[in-house]
């Protein structure tokens, strides 16, 4: 007696070659916002630059919650403006977001956006700037050991 014949199960997908593998969903899609510098139709274009080895944001959470002081002051106190808009510069960078100051010069190196996107809020309220880049950011987990006062009003 023949061996049964060997049929190939109907239900299983055939690989994905010559012009059908197009056709095929890719992930993250080609036009994604996911995708640096894709050929956006319609949605806004990323503005995300190449951050050096060693600065992704699962680094930045590393160094955050390595005990290394961040604040760079004793204690937490209420700030005027005045005081914040000292702290301008890239070895010495404050901001405010919703009030409270963090001390984001370490985060420099760490912000997708980039240095010079951070730079725009240096010594600032930067709430405005902030809520209409990237209102969905987490700030005040991420920069929970920067934080270092209050607004006072
Ligand atoms: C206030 C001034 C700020 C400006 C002008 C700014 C600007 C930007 C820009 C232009 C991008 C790229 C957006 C894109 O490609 O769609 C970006 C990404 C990002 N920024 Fe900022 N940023 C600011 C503050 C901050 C702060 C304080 C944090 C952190 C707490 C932060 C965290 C991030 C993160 C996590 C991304 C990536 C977002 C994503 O992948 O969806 N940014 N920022």
């Amino acid at each position: 007696m023949d061996p049964p014949a060997i049929r190939e199960d109907p239900a299983a997908a055939p690989p994905a070659q010559g012009p059908a593998a197009a056709a095929l969903p890719s992930f993250p899609m080609l036009n994604s916002p996911q995708r640096l510098g894709a050929p956006v139709g319609g949605a806004p274009r990323r503005r995300k630059v190449n951050l050096k080895p060693g600065h992704s944001q699962m680094d930045w959470m590393r160094l955050a919650s390595s005990g290394e002081d961040l604040r760079g002051v004793s204690t937490l106190r209420p700030l005027t403006m005045d005081e914040v808009a000292r702290h301008n510069k890239r070895t010495d960078c404050w901001i405010v977001i919703r009030d409270k100051v963090y001390n984001v010069t370490r985060y420099l190196d760490f912000h997708p956006g980039g240095r010079g996107e951070l730079m725009r809020a240096a010594g600032k309220d930067g709430t405005k700037l902030f809520y209409d880049t990237h209102g969905w950011v987490n700030f005040e987990t991420m920069l929970a050991k920067c934080l270092v006062g209050f607004v006072a009003r």
